[in-house]
């Protein structure tokens, strides 16, 4: 049974999505261990009381120094005892330290096909106003494993979406969640749990 910890930061679309796969069948032999959150009012949260899957905040205003909210966060992640780490709408750049003990067991859904439009400052709806702005007619999502870089781990699932005449951010950044992000998401994790993608040491064979 893959013991999964979700990671989030606001609406926790995403993490629906994996609950809702859980429950119906479409994600097996998984258990959703915890979700983690680095916001206090993370609707996220409701969502997994909601599931009575156990939830816990590391807020990094509650930390003089970065480096002790960093500590924090890794020994909150540590407790949970994860076999995955899923990073869903979570907006805080993981360290080196934390990205070397979960190596090649952290993955994380980004809302464009990378590497277009990712990197730092590219997260939320930033990423479709800028796609908007470049005039791309083809857009998505990308499903990658997490390293020390920002959106630069490997990739391990897409899905491409098409941009139509008249979107604004928020339609594209819908229609990317519902068409793209929703479903790769939980296709990785069942995968993963079930073998068809291999974790930590495995993977970089
Ligand atoms: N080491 C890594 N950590 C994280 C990654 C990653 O690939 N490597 N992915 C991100 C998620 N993400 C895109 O998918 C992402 C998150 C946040 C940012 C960003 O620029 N954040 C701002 C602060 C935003 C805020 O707090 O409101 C910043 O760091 O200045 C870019 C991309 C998760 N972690
Ligand atoms: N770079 C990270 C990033 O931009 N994540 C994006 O935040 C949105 C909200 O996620 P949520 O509804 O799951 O909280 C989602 O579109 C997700 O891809």
């Amino acid at each position: 049974m893959l013991r999964v910890l979700v990671c989030v930061s606001g609406g926790g679309t995403n993490l629906q999505a994996i609950i809702d796969a859980v429950e119906n069948g479409t994600i097996t032999n998984t258990k959703l261990v915890g979700v983690l959150s680095n916001q206090p009012k993370a609707y996220a949260l409701e969502r997994a009381k909601t599931h009575g899957i156990p939830g816990a905040c590391v807020s990094r205003k509650d930390f003089g120094t970065k480096e002790a909210f960093q500590k924090k966060f890794l020994e909150t992640i540590d407790g949970f005892e994860p076999d995955l780490i899923v990073l869903a709408g979570f907006l805080v750049v993981l360290p080196k330290e934390l990205i070397e003990k979960y190596e090649n067991r952290i993955i994380n859904i980004h809302p464009s096909l990378i590497p277009s439009f990712c990197g730092k400052g590219f997260y939320g709806l930033k990423v479709h106003e800028e796609a908007l702005k470049r005039g791309v007619k083809v857009t998505g999502a990308t499903v990658h494993f997490v390293d020390e870089g920002t959106d630069t781990g490997p990739i391990l699932i897409q899905k491409a979406v098409e941009v139509q005449e008249g979107d604004t951010p928020e339609i594209l950044q819908r229609r990317v969640m519902e068409e793209a992000e929703w479903k790769i998401l939980p296709r990785a994790i069942d995968e993963i749990a079930n073998g068809k993608i291999l974790l930590g040491k495995e993977q970089a064979l």
